[in-house]
């Protein structure tokens, strides 16, 4: 019989219990204790969840990101948070949160408390929408042992009658994912590092684990020779026999990384046998005899029914030869899909019959356990309802008419080279689109979306449960935007924007009108902290039915003289944040997304909007994790972005945007997208970003970011003007653009005011004083 078990749960809840929690602690509004109860019954409840399985995780729970838990159990915390006295739950808010000098009053929040500190560097984790607190070092860092919080999870978890496996990012994994600010090497601190992780696994050891699972997904990456030696040296060190070790490995293949981790001494390896089930054999073969092979066999990252059928048909074989050595779980930790489908009331029917989120994906292991043990009680026949119940969903969505539309195929099967490329080149259009814009040197604007407060959510809550009634919210969401234009006028900005007050989101937003897709109602996901996403579900052939976006611009651009920026998602953003369907490869899909979002661009100028811009946030996300794989990606990611965009004529103004920063190793195929206008996160790099645009000589105009929208410090004239000095040194000061690092949704207006004022001067002051 397999063992079965999970890497990782969601933690945010069903309800995002999580999330509530976490807010009303930070405002101020719940104390430590009702927060701190929260948790505990979340990582209750999702122990039960899990209840079936052989072994659950203890160490995924994290009050904001495991990352940053695991920085403060290795006693690795930046030196502005060290020697604090307070609450150590609030010296953890801080490092995730930062907090601001300014306003009093909150818990461990952006505001309260005396001291200003500034918030740990977030990046995404891998190639997820997930986002990680990236953990700080310098040459001096030392590390010392707080095994406190796994300690007593491991023993709330055995008080709670599971048999708990403890979760730890292991260490080569922790040290690459850092970041060394004074440059020095990361890789110099393993010797100082390693006892601190050996006493954890004794700690651990002490108080009855058995197994401890260890993460190491750098191992599915491109590693250079230091740290493939690391590794060796690493799991030397770690081998003192305290404790049995499942080296997880997850998100891809091992490649040329195999024989390395097969050669570890660790007691068993977890391999992701939905992207490496090719890897399957060879690992065997590779690993010693007495070792465990854990394969991930349900997919961690999307929310489609597993096909039993299939997976039992190539397993089977592997289990006669494994027999009490195979180990299965999802691919790799449940965070990144949604907690339970039966939440779902208003979920298309037929669509729903294919889905499985994560409590759904973990009977699925179940069912796949059942099927392989030999004997009375177990075989496919102890599970013959479940699999032919499986079977026929799969059958269902592979036929269904809905998810196939032959016009759609054949529009892209038609796609040829000129779709893509503009009438003219840049110099020509920039001319005619200065003639219509009649725009000053340092033009300003804002990236698009303004605060979405409370009041907004709440009417388009009450539009959804039926409270409010379409024509009250449209009213409602008029009423938003005619504020959001109100403002801008008044702070004197050059190119307006609507404010996106009618959208949840940048991506689900564009998904609930296509067809092809349909979308939860509470099928959140982790994206950082306490914020959520839901990304919406494409399942078949994509068509824009209706305009999208078309009546809220030219209601914005009716109220102002000033040019109205239109403002769409692009199609690999889209494609990013999205569950998408795993039955045609990615690039047919966003093809698809790219001649539906073309329609909308079209259908935009035609309604005389003249400056349109094309958020492409993820497309540097959704590069793979090896770089060998870079370009083919890139090359379908840029086709299809020019699909979208370049259909218009010259004297409409394509603007595209980024927040994610790193130009430098993709900067060819940003210029190749060939936007009139890229708007960019900088501030934070000092403008050392645009190094990358300077060196490339490229040819289009920028906008670099001049403040951090994430923080709530607002940023003064002088600051914004040294940085765009900065910026002139490297762009010519006649391509450049004045406007934040990002869209403002997650701001207040007393907040972007000021600071919005800040940039607008900045902006006359360079008019008089940059040539
Ligand atoms: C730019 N980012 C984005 C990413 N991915 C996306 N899909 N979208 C992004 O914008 N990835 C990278 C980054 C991640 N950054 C963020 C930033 C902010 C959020 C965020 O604010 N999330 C919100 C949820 C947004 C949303 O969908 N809102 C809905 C529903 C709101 C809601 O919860 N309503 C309540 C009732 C309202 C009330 O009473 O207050 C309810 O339904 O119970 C909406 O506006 O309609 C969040 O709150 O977490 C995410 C990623
Ligand atoms: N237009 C979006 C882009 C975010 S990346 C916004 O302003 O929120
Ligand atoms: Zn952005």
């Amino acid at each position: 019989m397999a063992t079965t078990h999970t890497l990782g749960f969601p933690r945010i809840g069903a309800r995002r219990e999580l999330k509530f929690a976490l807010e009303a602690y930070w405002k101020g509004a719940s104390s430590r204790d009702e927060l701190v109860r929260v948790g505990a019954d979340l990582r209750k409840r999702h122990w039960q969840d899990q209840g079936a399985l052989d072994l659950v995780p203890v160490g995924d729970f994290a009050f904001y990101d495991q990352v940053l838990d695991m920085s403060f159990t290795l006693g690795n915390l930046p030196d502005r948070v060290k020697g604090f006295h307070g609450d150590a739950l609030d010296n953890y808010f801080r490092v995730a949160r930062g907090r601001s000098a300014e306003t009093p009053g909150e818990h461990g929040g952006e505001h309260g408390g005396c001291c200003g500190v500034a918030a740990g560097e977030m990046t995404k984790w891998f190639d997820t929408n997930y986002h990680y607190i990236v953990p700080e070092f310098d040459a001096g860092t030392s590390f010392t042992l707080d095994a406190s919080r796994l300690l007593e999870q491991f023993a709330e978890a055995r008080a709670e009658g599971v048999r708990a496996k403890p979760v730890i990012i292991g260490p080569v994994t922790y040290l690459a994912l850092g970041k060394a600010k004074d440059g020095s090497d990361r890789l110099a601190l393993l010797p100082r590092l390693l006892p601190v992780y050996a006493g954890l696994l004794q700690a651990l050891a002490d108080q009855g684990a058995d197994w401890v699972q260890i993460d190491e997904p750098i191992l599915v990456t491109e590693l250079e020779p230091a740290w493939r030696d690391a590794f060796v040296q690493a799991y030397r060190a770690l081998d003192t026999g305290a404790v049995k070790l499942l080296l997880a490995t997850y998100f891809g293949r091992l490649q040329e990384n195999l024989p390395l981790a097969c050669a570890l001494p660790v007691q068993g390896i977890h391999l992701d046998a939905i992207n490496a089930r090719d890897e399957v054999d060879a690992l065997i073969e590779a690993l010693p005899a007495d070792r465990v092979v854990s394969l991930g066999v349900v997919n961690g990252r999307n929310i489609w029914k597993t096909d039993l059928g299939a997976t039992l048909d190539w397993l089977e074989p592997v289990a006669g030869k494994l027999g009490e050595r195979l180990w299965i779980a999802p691919s790799c930790s449940l965070l990144h899909v949604p907690v339970d489908l039966a939440g779902e009331r208003k979920l298309d029917e037929e669509v729903r019959s294919w889905l499985a989120f994560a409590v759904q994906k973990l009977e699925e292991i179940r069912i796949l356990a059942t099927a392989l043990t030999p004997g009375q009680d177990g075989g496919r026949a102890a599970v013959a309802a479940e699999l032919d119940a499986n079977r026929a969903a799969i059958a269902a969505r592979r036929a269904s008419p809905r998810v196939n539309n032959p016009a759609v195929k054949a529009a892209v099967a038609a796609i040829g080279p000129r779709l893509g490329r503009r009438k003219s080149p840049f110099a020509a259009r920039a001319a005619c689109q200065a003639a219509r814009l009649n725009l000053p040197k340092f033009p300003t604007t804002t990236i698009g979306s303004f605060p979405q407060t409370k009041e907004i959510r709440q009417a388009r809550s009450r539009f959804k449960a039926g409270t409010l009634d379409a024509a009250a919210y449209t009213e409602a969401m008029r009423g938003e935007i005619a504020r959001s234009v109100r403002e801008q006028e008044a702070l004197g900005l050059d190119v307006l924007v609507h404010g996106e007050a009618e959208r949840n989101d940048m991506v689900e937003y564009f998904g609930e009108q296509l067809d092809g897709y349909v979308f939860s109602q509470g099928g959140w996901v982790q994206s950082y902290g306490s914020r959520c996403v839901k990304p919406p579900i494409l399942f078949g052939d994509i068509g824009r039915p209706n305009a999208m976006t078309v009546e809220w611009i030219t209601y914005a651009a009716s109220l102002t003289d000033k040019p109205m920026k239109g403002m769409l998602t692009g199609p690999v953003t889209i494609l990013n944040w999205s569950f998408v369907r795993d039955d045609q490869p990615r690039s047919e899909t966003c093809r698809q997304l790219a001649l539906a979002i073309r329609e909308e661009v079209l259908d935009l100028e035609k309604a005389g909007v003249g400056v349109i811009q094309i958020d492409e946030a993820a497309l540097r996300e959704g590069l793979p994790l090896r770089k060998s794989q870079w370009q083919a990606y890139l090359d379908w990611a840029v086709e299809s972005f020019r699909i979208t965009a370049n259909g218009v004529e010259d004297a409409t103004q394509i603007h595209t945007h980024m927040c994610y920063s790193e130009f430098n190793d993709i900067i060819a195929s940003i210029a190749a997208m060939d936007a009139d206008v890229i708007t960019i996160e900088t501030s934070r790099s000092d403008m050392e970003l645009l190094d990358a645009f300077d060196d490339f000589n490229y040819p289009n105009e920028i906008g670099p970011g001049v403040y951090d929208i994430h923080s709530p410090n607002i940023p003064t004239e002088a600051h914004i003007v040294a940085l765009m000095r900065k910026a002139a040194e490297r762009i010519p000061a006649d391509r450049l653009w004045v406007n934040p690092d990002c869209g403002l949704k997650t701001r207040q207006w007393a907040e972007v005011i000021p600071a919005l004022t800040n940039m607008v001067s900045a902006a006359k002051t360079l008019r008089a004083t940059v040539a």
